[in-house]
């Protein structure tokens, strides 16, 4: 970086990246502290571990979710029909709004994630205030420096919130979405007008996507400090699974392997195999496309799906 602000000649090109960024904002705010390598080293340190194990056990968690379920269910051909259908019509080339249209794959993620989620306790926070923390209504207060989080766990399986909350439904969130489009495009076909109600419901809709948090869906968190990592993880996580049945067979299991519980964490198990086999028919002229980070404008941005 220095040398090519000293010699603009000199073949090298910044990277995109987060190094890049973190010496960029040290030197655009002028605190020097900040482009000591240790240091550096120590600020990446904590993103790779909320970015890497997460991402890890929430892909892990929605393929045993889907090949433990009944195959009656349908949900790995109807994704993969999907998949398929929306890379087909864009070229065989992921973009954001392409992904944005996976909105099976993004049930089948986000209802793992409610069901199968890493941390059943969310959002611990300090009491910071010197007074403590009161709820007069609830009758509770707290004190300083104590610790308060949110019991995941029961809202996600809350069966005021979620029908049938013990069991993994796939397309629990697109179901309703793509009945409703679907209506939507018949009404236009016949010429009818789309009015403001039915504009309103689709953006209803279109917030039970993967990257929308909110009170009853809290497993990036919700609020100020929600996972700024969700939108790429999105994108992530979709263009994986696409891959993989688009490409290949899986063999379901004859129901869901536990997961494992430990103190108020719960993590896929370990030793868990599954059986793939490869697809004869490749199904896209442009193999494993999606895998060669081509994906236009992927990470950037908001994207409720
Ligand atoms: C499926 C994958 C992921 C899950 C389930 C997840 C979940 C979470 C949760 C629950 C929080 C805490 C929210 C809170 O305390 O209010 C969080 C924070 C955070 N996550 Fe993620 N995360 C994932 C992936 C990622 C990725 C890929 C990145 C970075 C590339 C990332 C970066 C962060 C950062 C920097 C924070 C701290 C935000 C703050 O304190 O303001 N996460 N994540």
């Amino acid at each position: 970086m220095d040398r090519k602000d000293r010699d603009s000649t000199f073949d090298w090109q910044e990277p995109n990246d987060y190094i890049s960024w973190h010496i960029n904002l040290a030197k655009s705010t002028n605190t020097p502290r900040e482009l000591d390598p240790v240091l550096i080293s120590r600020r990446l340190l904590p993103i790779n571990f909320a970015a890497i194990h997460t991402t890890v056990f929430t892909v892990t968690n929605t393929l045993l979710d889907l090949v433990g379920s009944d195959p009656a269910c349908g949900y790995i051909p109807g994704i993969a029909e999907e998949c398929s259908r929306v890379f087909a019509s864009e070229q065989w080339q992921w973009s954001k709004p392409a992904l944005a249209r996976l909105v099976r794959t993004d049930s089948a993620i986000r209802d793992s994630m409610r069901i199968s989620g890493f941390m059943t306790r969310g959002m611990l926070r300090k009491v910071t205030a010197p007074a403590g923390l009161a709820n007069e209504k609830a009758g509770w207060t707290l004190p300083q420096n104590a610790f308060v989080g949110t019991d995941v766990y029961s809202v996600h399986m809350d069966p005021e919130i979620y029908q049938r909350p013990e069991e993994y439904d796939a397309f629990r969130f697109s179901r309703e979405r793509e009945d409703f489009e679907q209506k939507v495009r018949e009404r236009e076909k016949r010429g009818e007008v789309v009015g403001d109600g039915e504009r309103e419901e689709l953006l209803r809709l279109k917030g039970m996507g993967l990257v929308t948090t909110s009170e009853t869906f809290l497993p990036f968190g919700h609020g100020r400090h929600a996972c700024p990592g969700r939108f790429f993880v999105s994108t992530e996580l979709k263009m994986l699974i696409s891959h993989l049945v688009r490409n290949y067979d899986i063999e379901p299991l004859p129901s869901r392997p536990k997961n494992k519980w430990f103190g108020q964490n719960v993590i896929p198990p370990m030793k868990q195999t599954i059986r793939v086999r490869r697809k004869a028919d490749d199904t896209s002229p442009v193999p494993n496309a999606e895998m060669d980070g081509k994906a236009k404008g992927a990470g950037d941005g908001d994207g409720a799906a």
